[in-house]
């Protein structure tokens, strides 16, 4: 299982500052949405230009203009990019044939699908081109009381697409998503919210040594 981190700050100077310490423990760098929206294509263009070796997953959330949304973040310099499983087919269709032009990857963010309609959404999802999904409880679900990233997980048992999982993981439960199958355990809070986060980072990649 790879081990990706959610840059969810608000400046590029702070992400890199971070991904200075922490930045040999991770395989994929996420410029998270607020990062993205603060900062815009130049983001992603600087932390590409200062770790050219790692995957950078583009955090879009994209909704709509699937195809030209997907574009921007390739051509900027992203490996991978995310648009919302809820959005329209030609949406999902859109960042597709984004995908292969530029031969890189479009990830479904399942974040708002109801659980009991995800699987069936998943199978839209790979007839339309999709090669992977996030499962994702975002941050406002996980503030919730009762929130259970176990439950969460339970909810992708049988998916016909490989998948990566965010919502809230750290050293205690990075081994259960591991568990569970996933291809790629995103961490945001669990990272930078870190009171040493590059400790918290090693700790994270020990665990799924
Ligand atoms: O995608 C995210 C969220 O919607 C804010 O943009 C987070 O990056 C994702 O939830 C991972 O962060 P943590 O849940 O803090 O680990």
């Amino acid at each position: 299982m790879k081990l990706q981190i959610a840059l969810d700050l608000l400046s590029t100077r702070e992400a890199l500052l971070l991904l200075g310490k922490v930045a040999p423990h991770v395989d994929i760098i996420e410029i998270g949405t607020p990062l993205v929206k603060a900062e815009g294509l130049a983001v992603l263009r600087a932390i590409k230009t200062a770790y050219p070796e790692k995957e950078l997953f583009a955090d879009y959330k994209t909704m709509d203009a699937g195809e030209l949304e997907a574009t921007m973040a390739f051509e900027a310099g992203a490996d991978s990019v995310g648009v919302l499983a809820l959005a329209n087919d030609a949406t999902i269709a859109g960042a597709v044939k984004a995908g292969y032009a530029h031969q890189k990857r479009v990830v479904a963010d399942l974040i708002g699908v109801p659980p009991q309609y995800r699987l069936s959404r998943i199978s839209e999802l790979k007839d339309l081109g999709v090669s992977h999904v996030e499962l994702h409880a975002g941050l406002d679900e996980q503030s919730l009381p009762g929130y259970s990233i176990v439950d969460l997980l339970k909810t992708i048992s049988g998916s016909v697409l490989p998948f990566a999982v965010a919502g809230g993981i750290n050293a205690s439960t990075i081994t259960t998503v591991r568990d569970a199958g996933a291809e790629i355990a995103i961490v945001g809070g669990g990272i930078y919210s870190a009171e040493d986060p590059q400790d918290a980072a090693r700790r994270l990649r020990n665990a799924i040594k």
